[in-house]
């Protein structure tokens, strides 16, 4: 039987940890990446996408903090760059350590990968994509008396974070270079952190300040691969609807237009689940057969086998 494709998309918890330092970050990605591994046991190939939000936004901030005429600040476009690379060295790491370990002889190589957006796209005119660390009010007001271009918004109740512009993705610049690597049984490492933004003008490809959501660049990239599978993987272990209420319902397997029901009802958070089951809902629409799954990221390998996760399917 031909190997099912399988994009997995990783959450903030799969990398973000403890003090954010490079050593926290890394125990982090060797626990993602056992969880990881047991899925390419079964005989998926993988295209592995991930985050950077707290990632882009620490990158930013120092270089904001040490720009001097020596070392003058990289734009928000080459801090998304270097959050791939420092992001995809350390999945590269711990995925060749493991696999090897479990005596699969598979290669993996991280893609530096550009997205293209529309310059036209309205969402450059409302930044809302967090990035960065939490902040609090009076923290704000401060940085926002020195520089009033710096814009804030309250994160769910968890503090104030700066946030940018984030485009829709349109296209995906090396679709075709990570195809051949995934026909050449390569694991892929791709379009972290969205992808960096860029559009396109004559003959010249422009960088565009700002962090596409990961949830919609994953969802984009497995449509152009032909994957059968988008497996998101967050926090929580299922979808639910009435979310942190008494009558919360945990969502088991359901169709594309339950999904769209239930958006339409409000059931998802802007900005956290809205777009990880929008992107599904647009993966599971784009063919027949395919699969959007969600669900964390200790539980994937029991939702791959079928036994828990949320499942978003075309009937
Ligand atoms: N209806 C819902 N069902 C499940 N989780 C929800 C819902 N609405 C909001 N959430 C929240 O969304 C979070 C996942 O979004 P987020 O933390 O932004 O994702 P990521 O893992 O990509 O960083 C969950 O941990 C949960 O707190
Ligand atoms: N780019 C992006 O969506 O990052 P987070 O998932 O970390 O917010």
């Amino acid at each position: 039987m031909k190997e099912q494709k399988i994009v997995i998309a990783l959450g903030g918890n799969a990398i973000q940890a403890g003090d954010g330092s490079a050593q926290a970050q890394q125990k982090a990605i060797e626990k993602t990446v056992s969880q990881l591994v047991k899925i390419i046991k079964l005989g998926y190939q993988a295209v592995i996408t991930h985050g950077n939000g707290p990632q882009v936004g620490n990158i930013l901030l120092q270089q904001i903090k040490a720009h001097s005429k020596q070392t003058p600040a990289m734009p928000l476009d080459t801090c998304g760059a270097m959050s791939q690379g420092m992001i995809g060295y350390w999945l590269e790491k711990q995925m060749n350590t493991q696999l090897r370990k479990e005596g699969i002889s598979k290669e993996v190589a991280a893609i530096v990968t550009q997205v293209e957006v529309d310059p036209k796209d309205p969402a450059f005119n409302n930044p809302t994509k967090p990035i960065g660390p939490f902040y609090s009010e009076e923290e704000v007001k401060k940085i926002m008396e020195e520089d009033d271009e710096i814009i804030f918004k309250e994160d769910a109740g968890r503090g104030w974070r700066r946030v940018v512009v984030s485009p829709k993705p349109i296209n995906i610049l090396e679709y075709k270079s990570i195809k051949t690597l995934i026909q050449n049984d390569y694991i892929v490492i791709a379009a972290g952190g969205g992808g960096i933004p860029v559009y396109r003008h004559n003959d010249r490809i422009i960088g565009v300040e700002g962090v596409i959501d990961k949830d919609f660049a994953s969802e984009k990239l497995a449509e152009l691969i032909d994957a059968d599978i988008l497996l998101i993987l967050t926090e929580v272990e299922n979808v639910y609807i009435h979310f942190n209420k008494p009558e919360q319902k945990a969502l088991k397997e359901i169709s594309f237009r339950e999904a769209e029901k239930y958006m339409k009802q409000g059931q998802f958070a802007q900005g956290s689940m809205l777009p990880k089951v929008e992107a599904a809902v647009n993966f599971v629409k784009s063919k027949p057969g395919r699969k959007g799954v969600i669900t964390s990221l200790d539980k994937a390998l029991d939702a791959i086998l079928g036994k828990t996760g949320t499942v978003i399917k075309t009937e």
